[in-house]
């Protein structure tokens, strides 16, 4: 039988984990013939919640599901585990910003990224949700460094999926016709969702839409600001949508990418675009399946180069508030 791939997910009680632990039981991750065990962390008080997921996991009667670990002990979630979902965590509610939540979050990640460094197998590779999802990647990356940089991610994907079906809808395309979506820096209100280097149908899409004042206004803010819309609508942070954001970034980063197209991941940033060294700063990436490469020689109008600017400034600004946790 083919070894199983060990996954922990933390805050495995909550939300997001209820639309995201199912699909990852099904195969929709890795394949529908590869053996999954869970290892789901939670804290002490929703423990009872957890208990009641894993119930419904086993009347799902899983065919690949081959073994569900629960526990509150870091060490125990991540022994062995050859991905950790870092989702654990509080969810800002209406008027905040993501960075609001860095007091409370970050020292969430401190832990984590050790318990990683000693107790996860070898090939692990990290993937951070909770918000702000960056620079709470760079607090564990940080105090987890025997992983390599190259293995911590945050996410960027439902950016990533909000700006192609905007796009999608404009031009009265379907959304698979979108290719090369790149979303730059920060998960936050300051990402930019780079529309010039996007294509539609292989053309550039400024080409192909020609309403550029829409392109450059309600489009942006459309998707910098879809997170709070859905708070405003649903009265909760988005779980659904988030879970499959999630399970597209896995399966972009563990497969290559098709020629052609790109994806969006936040990565340790190794000065690319100005962008300063060690940075965890959302880019264009191409995967191998192993291992990756941010997409380089990509020119940016001023009007972009401003907005990655600001988006970098932002994350900077997160990063200096959290030098207590870095080390
Ligand atoms: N990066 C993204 O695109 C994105 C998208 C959506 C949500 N999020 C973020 O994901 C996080 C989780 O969202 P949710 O809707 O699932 O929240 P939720 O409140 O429904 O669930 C969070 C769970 O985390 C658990 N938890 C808290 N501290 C923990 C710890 N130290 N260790 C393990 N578990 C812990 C809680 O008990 C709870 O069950 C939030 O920070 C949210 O803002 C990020
Ligand atoms: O906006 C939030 O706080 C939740 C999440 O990051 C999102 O983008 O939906």
């Amino acid at each position: 039988m083919t070894t199983p791939v060990k996954v922990a997910v933390t805050g495995a009680a909550g939300q997001i984990s209820y639309s995201l632990l199912f699909r990852l039981a099904a195969g929709d991750v890795f394949g529908a013939d590869v053996p999954v065990e869970l290892r789901l962390i939670e804290i002490d008080p929703a423990m009872r919640a957890l208990e009641g997921v894993v119930m419904e996991l086993d009347d799902c009667a899983f065919p690949n599901l081959v073994n569900v670990v629960t526990t509150s002990d870091l060490k125990v979630g991540f022994d062995g585990v050859n991905w950790a979902l870092l989702i654990g965590s509080v969810p800002r509610k209406q008027g905040m910003e993501r960075r609001d939540l860095l007091g409370i979050n970050g020292g969430i990640f401190k832990p984590q990224g050790e318990a990683i460094a000693s107790a996860a197998a070898n090939d692990v590779r990290v993937l951070v949700v909770g918000n702000p999802c960056n620079t709470n990647c760079l607090i564990a990356r940080e105090n987890g460094k025997d992983v390599p940089a190259d293995r911590w991610f945050s996410m960027m994907r439902l950016d990533q999926n909000r700006a192609m079906t905007q796009l999608a809808r404009k031009a009265n395309r379907p959304v698979t016709s979108v290719t090369k979506m790149a979303i730059w820096g920060n998960h936050s209100a300051t990402q930019f969702p780079d529309f010039y280097h996007a294509e539609i149908d292989g053309v550039e899409v400024p080409k192909v839409i020609d309403d550029h004042d829409w392109l450059n206004g309600e489009f942006i803010t459309t998707v910098q600001k879809r997170g709070a819309a859905i708070i405003e609508a649903r009265g909760a942070s988005s779980a659904a949508s988030a879970a499959n954001a999630v399970i597209d970034t896995v399966r972009s980063i563990a497969t290559p990418t098709p020629a052609g197209d790109w994806t969006s991941v936040g990565v340790v940033s190794r000065g690319e675009y100005g962008v300063p060294e060690g940075l965890q700063f959302g880019f264009p990436i191409r995967s191998t399946g192993s291992s990756w490469e941010v997409v380089t020689g990509l020119v940016h109008t001023q009007a972009a180069q401003s907005a990655i600017d600001t988006t970098r400034d932002e994350l900077l600004g997160e990063q200096s508030e959290v030098t207590e946790l870095l080390s």
